[in-house]
């Protein structure tokens, strides 16, 4: 991706697209109310999907100058292979919602920019497919996405077909054992658009719009859940990596430690689950530190720019991914879409790392960073 030039406007679509406030804008227009509120909202006051995001807002970067940037190397190594830069794709399901190709076409963009993406349980098409459309255009990891389910021969089916396509980690959500409250969903009476099926549970369209979309929550999630009956169980059947997916304390951090997962994504779910629960930004430091480099420590929620990764990285995250900037993608134009979005962070990282005088990922340290005091000078950290 080395030299590209600033992200251009789509031929024959007017907007021009230099940021991913841009690309919401533009896709936001596209979509249906119904859609474009199920995706945009997070869940009751909407505070910890707005702090997701104003939250890096205090952040400061302490730019080193003068320093020869002619080289900065954005990569990354994630499960064993360089991506081209820390960013990867969030598992968010009924992607078909935005764009028909919804999976495959991010698999595919995913693909030609050297990054990762997470499979949604709620993807509209199969692992099998996604893997296949991500293939079909260049090396890709994927990470299969798991909820802690009531039904252990469904997981287990799940597991099985994601080790058979090669998937290398499962992230375990384990910030719903029952569905955030998001008004949207019961305001609009939000049902999945009619033709979208849920292939990794084998339900066809017809089998979801016969039910409440929080009632498919209740049905296959487990509010019974626990560390002591997930992570024990899910090593016994598989070899695949186990991440845990919803972190934002120290003490599951811990947890994740003790129970020998590989690695955590400090998320709250795009603030669409508890609503009040803090900005992983802000939820990072504990994490980062109790983690003590014992396993991978990953964020999202919130993440609009390259400058946001940059300070992700900063206070310790090895890698970012983002939910909704993919949806946008997708809504705007399908896989060239969601190449548009990836460029687009690409470009700002890269510029943020040389600007700060940092020329690799391994740079950018908690020097990097200040924060701002009310009635003070730039504390560092
Ligand atoms: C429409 C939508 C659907 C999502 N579906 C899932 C899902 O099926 N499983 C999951 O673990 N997270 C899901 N997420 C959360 C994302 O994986 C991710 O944590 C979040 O979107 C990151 O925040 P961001 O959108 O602000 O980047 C979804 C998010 C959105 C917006
Ligand atoms: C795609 C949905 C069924 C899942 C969802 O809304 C979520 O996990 O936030």
């Amino acid at each position: 991706m080395a030299g590209q030039p600033v992200p251009v406007p789509v031929k024959g679509l007017e907007d021009k697209i230099l940021c991913i406030k841009d690309l919401e804008e533009a896709a936001s227009k596209k979509l249906p109310k119904i859609i474009r509120e199920f995706f945009n909202d997070g869940s009751t006051d909407q505070v910890t999907i707005h702090e997701n995001h104003t939250a890096y807002n205090k952040y400061r970067i302490r730019a080193r100058v003068l320093v020869d940037v002619a080289k900065a190397d954005t990569s990354t190594t994630l499960w064993g292979r360089r991506i081209t830069f820390p960013l990867c794709v969030s598992p968010a399901g009924m992607q078909a919602a935005a764009h028909p190709d919804g999976e495959l076409a991010t698999s595919r963009a995913c693909a030609k920019k050297g990054v990762n993406q997470g499979i949604s349980s709620f993807s509209n098409y199969s692992t099998a497919d996604v893997r296949a459309a991500g293939l079909s255009v260049g090396p890709i990891d994927h990470a299969m996405q798991m909820y802690t389910l009531k039904d252990r021969a469904l997981a287990l089916r799940m597991i099985r077909e994601a080790e058979a396509r090669g998937c290398k980690a499962i992230f375990l959500t384990a910030d719903s054992p029952v569905l955030g409250v998001r008004y949207n969903e019961h305001r609009n009476d939000f049902r999945t658009p009619k033709g979208l099926g849920f292939p990794n549970f084998g339900w066809t369209s017809e089998m979801i719009r016969a039910q409440e979309h929080g009632n498919t929550f209740v049905a296959l999630n487990d509010d019974g859940h626990s560390w002591a009956r997930e992570i024990p169980w899910l090593r016994s059947v598989t070899g695949m990596e186990i991440w845990i997916k919803g972190v934002v304390t120290a003490e599951d951090t811990l947890m994740a430690v003790q129970m020998g997962c590989e690695g955590i994504v400090v998320s709250n779910h795009g603030g669409r689950q508890l609503d009040g629960v803090p900005a992983t930004i802000d939820a990072l430091p504990e994490c980062v530190e109790a983690a003590a480099g014992r396993i991978r420590v990953h964020i999202d929620g919130g993440i609009r720019s390259g400058t946001e990764m940059f300070k992700a990285l900063a206070l310790g995250a090895e890698c970012c991914w983002v939910g909704r900037p993919a949806l946008w993608g997708l809504a705007y134009d399908g896989q060239k879409g969601v190449e548009i979005m990836l460029d687009t962070f690409y470009i700002e990282f890269k510029r943020c790392m040389q600007l700060a005088g940092c020329n690799s990922v391994k740079d950018i340290t908690k020097a990097c960073l200040g924060v701002v005091r009310p009635d003070g000078p730039l504390a560092r950290l």
